[in-house]
């Protein structure tokens, strides 16, 4: 990949297309092809068909799809595996009959069995139940990576997944509904800390299930950093975690936010919503044996991503 060819960033608006435009960019890419959903509804054959006779991208980087925190993912999971086998099909499909030579599928943590050994290897795929919270979600997703491999085998394409542990960052979704629990911790624990500063009585902040599950988050423009750094290896590697290489209870996590924000007040947790997956720690030795570290820190990430909340909100 070169920094004139044509390159298809899917989802640039969103946490992870907007990181890896900034990536591009910060390398000197001229030509990055971008539309909205509006735009472009990535779910319609036929249009994703014409854009690509009419673009004619060199390079594709999926990462338009219908994402959510553990809520979202369980609670609408129709839309969930309709709406990412619907998209990744068509991109992947026509950027193989329109002779794009790499693709990059973003893929997902949850894709590997939920009691999967920690931390959890490339080769520990299919080979145990999912977690029934993000079935639907992660069926679609395996099943974008294993179109990927078909199409490498059948068609001598070249194209890659890589399978990220919790993201977080700018334009990140803060809908206390809908998000992941990083951005829902900064919106809590923020609001929270405005409540008692207006008020002057305690607030609370409510932390969702028991706070014992663990989980693994990176900053988002260091897997940007690592999706470019694979796209440009000559030598091809299929499927790639990416992640930090350890992890943290939830509760641990609602303590660090609640530092950085500044929050004082006390917690309690709602054991009627669901804790999912009891851990799911990356293996990133595969990735770290290329060469690729990632360089942002936890307390440094979420300090970023709280400044920028509160720049945009
Ligand atoms: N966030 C995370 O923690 C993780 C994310 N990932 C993966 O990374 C990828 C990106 O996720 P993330 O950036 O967090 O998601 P976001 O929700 O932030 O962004 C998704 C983007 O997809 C676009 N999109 C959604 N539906 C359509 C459609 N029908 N047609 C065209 N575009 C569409 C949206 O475009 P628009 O804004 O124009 O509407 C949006 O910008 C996903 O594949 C996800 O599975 C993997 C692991 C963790
Ligand atoms: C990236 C990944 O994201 C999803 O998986 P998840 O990691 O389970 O998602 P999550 O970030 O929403 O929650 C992590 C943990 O945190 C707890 N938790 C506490 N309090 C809040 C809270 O306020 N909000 C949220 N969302 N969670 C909370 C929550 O109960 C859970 O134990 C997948 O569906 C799948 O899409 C996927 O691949």
């Amino acid at each position: 990949m070169t920094p004139d060819a044509r390159v298809y960033v899917a989802g640039h608006r969103g946490l992870v297309g907007s990181a890896l435009v900034r990536r591009l960019e910060r390398a000197g890419y001229k030509n990055i092809i971008t539309r909205t959903s509006s735009e472009l509804d990535l779910t319609r054959q036929a249009d994703v068909e014409a854009f690509f006779a009419a673009e004619d991208p060199e390079f594709v980087l999926l990462a338009a799809a219908k994402v959510g925190g553990i809520l979202a993912n369980d609670t609408y999971r129709g839309e969930f595996i309709r709406d990412n086998l619907l998209i990744q099909t068509n991109v992947i499909d026509a950027a193989r009959r329109h002779g794009v030579q790499r693709l990059l599928f973003l893929g997902s943590s949850c894709i590997y069995p939920r009691d999967c050994p920690q931390p959890m290897r490339e080769d520990s795929l299919l080979t145990g139940p999912l977690e029934s919270t993000n079935e639907a979600y992660a069926i679609a997703k395996i099943a974008g990576l294993k179109m990927c491999e078909a199409f490498n085998s059948q068609y001598g394409t070249k194209y890659l997944s890589v399978m990220p542990t919790n993201l977080y960052g700018p334009n990140d979704n803060f809908d206390l509904e809908t998000s992941h629990v990083l951005p829902a911790f900064i919106r809590k624990f923020h609001e929270a800390k405005l409540r008692q500063e207006q008020t002057g009585e305690p607030a609370e902040v409510v932390i969702w299930g028991t706070g014992t599950p663990k989980r693994e988050f990176l900053y988002v423009d260091d897997l940007a950093d690592a999706c470019v750094f694979l796209l440009e290896q000559t030598d091809h590697v299929e499927l790639t975690n990416i992640g930090v290489g350890h992890d943290i209870s939830i509760a641990e996590l609602a303590a660090l936010v609640a530092d950085v924000v500044g929050f004082e007040g006390t917690l309690s947790k709602d054991a009627t919503k669901p804790d999912g997956t009891p851990r799911k720690l990356m293996d990133v030795s595969q990735l770290n044996a290329l060469g690729w570290e990632a360089k942002v820190g936890l307390r440094e990430g979420i300090e970023l991503a709280y400044a920028w909340f509160q720049k945009s909100s």
